[in-house]
């Protein structure tokens, strides 16, 4: 089952494109990351699937339903914007309280621990909270929803580290125990590959890869040895990005298959190295002969 299908997905605004031809899937039951560089359309997927904008062109799907078509929808999907949104005249009680009037599935007692776990006042207004204390309280009316998806635009980015994985390991929680589904943007990497089983990345508004971290990482191959040309690679080995000097050839392959070629070194990556050659290769053609000198 999918919690979101996109098939050529765009949104314009007068006349800057913020996406264009977005198709991707992602599979409920998971925590997927959705990575790629600022502007590549992160957020505006996002609003999109929590119903916040219209898209101009294409069709979404989300936990079977059109987003923000109506109150059983909206019950199904959480959405925390990139700007942590809360009322600054209503205190954190109040928050909740609202939180419980609005959510068929509001869970109080989670609400209620954890901002007394985070030594939030509950009478304090929220126009006061710091930054950081802002996210965890719009995450935690996120989480204290019980939607079937939720999705996060950049939770952590506010957080300090100690927050940050107090905040993760919640996320992990309420994933193993309500069968909570979680697509997150974020650039902290670290992050991602702590709690995601499941990764997007996202370049100008197309999914340059897409699959389980664990396999992902199990077959990209960093191979180096003697320079050369890229023609003779076997055909299974797709080319992610490649250089070469006078005298050595490195490249980032990925395939199914062993690397049999014994004149390689062949060398793993991490999830980082993997995201970054991505974003930095945007196309991922079989490169020219390209000299670094
Ligand atoms: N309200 C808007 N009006 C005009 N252009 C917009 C608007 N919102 C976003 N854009 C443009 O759309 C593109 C995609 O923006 P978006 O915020 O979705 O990217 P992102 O991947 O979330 O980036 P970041 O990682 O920096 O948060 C950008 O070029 C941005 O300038």
């Amino acid at each position: 089952m999918s919690v979101l299908i996109a098939q050529g997905l765009g949104k314009t605004y007068k006349r800057k494109q913020a996406l264009t031809g977005c198709t991707l899937e992602i599979e409920a039951g998971h925590v997927t990351g959705l990575v790629g560089p600022n502007g590549a359309g992160k957020s505006t997927l996002l609003n999109i699937a929590a119903g916040m904008l219209e898209p101009t062109t294409g069709t979404i799907e989300v936990c079977g339903g059109v987003p923000g078509s109506g109150p059983e929808q909206l019950a199904k999907v959480g959405y925390v914007a990139q700007n942590t949104p809360v009322y600054s005249a209503l205190s954190i009680e109040e928050h909740l309280r609202l939180g419980a009037h609005l959510n068929p599935r509001w869970d109080a007692s989670l609400a209620e621990k954890r901002v007394e776990r985070l030594g939030l006042d509950p009478k304090q207004h929220a126009g006061k909270l710091s930054g950081g204390q802002r996210a965890q309280l719009a995450l935690t009316l996120g989480i204290a929803k019980r939607p079937e998806l939720l999705l996060l635009d950049e939770p952590v980015a506010a957080l300090d580290p100690l927050a940050r994985r107090e905040f993760l390991q919640d996320l992990m929680e309420a994933v193993a125990e309500h069968g909570l589904s979680v697509v997150m943007s974020s650039h902290l990497v670290n992050d991602l590959e702590r709690v995601c089983d499941h990764l997007v990345v996202l370049v100008a508004s197309q999914v340059r890869v897409i699959g389980e971290v664990e396999t992902l990482l199990a077959t990209h191959h960093r191979l180096s040895g003697p320079r050369r040309d890229l023609d003779t690679l076997p055909a299974d080995q797709h080319v992610v990005s490649a250089t070469h000097t006078d005298r050595q050839t490195t490249v980032l392959v990925r395939t199914e298959a062993p690397i049999l070629d014994p004149t390689w070194t062949v060398g793993q990556l991490g999830l980082e190295d993997l995201v970054l050659e991505y974003m930095s290769n945007p196309t991922a053609a079989r490169p020219a002969l390209e000299v670094l000198r």
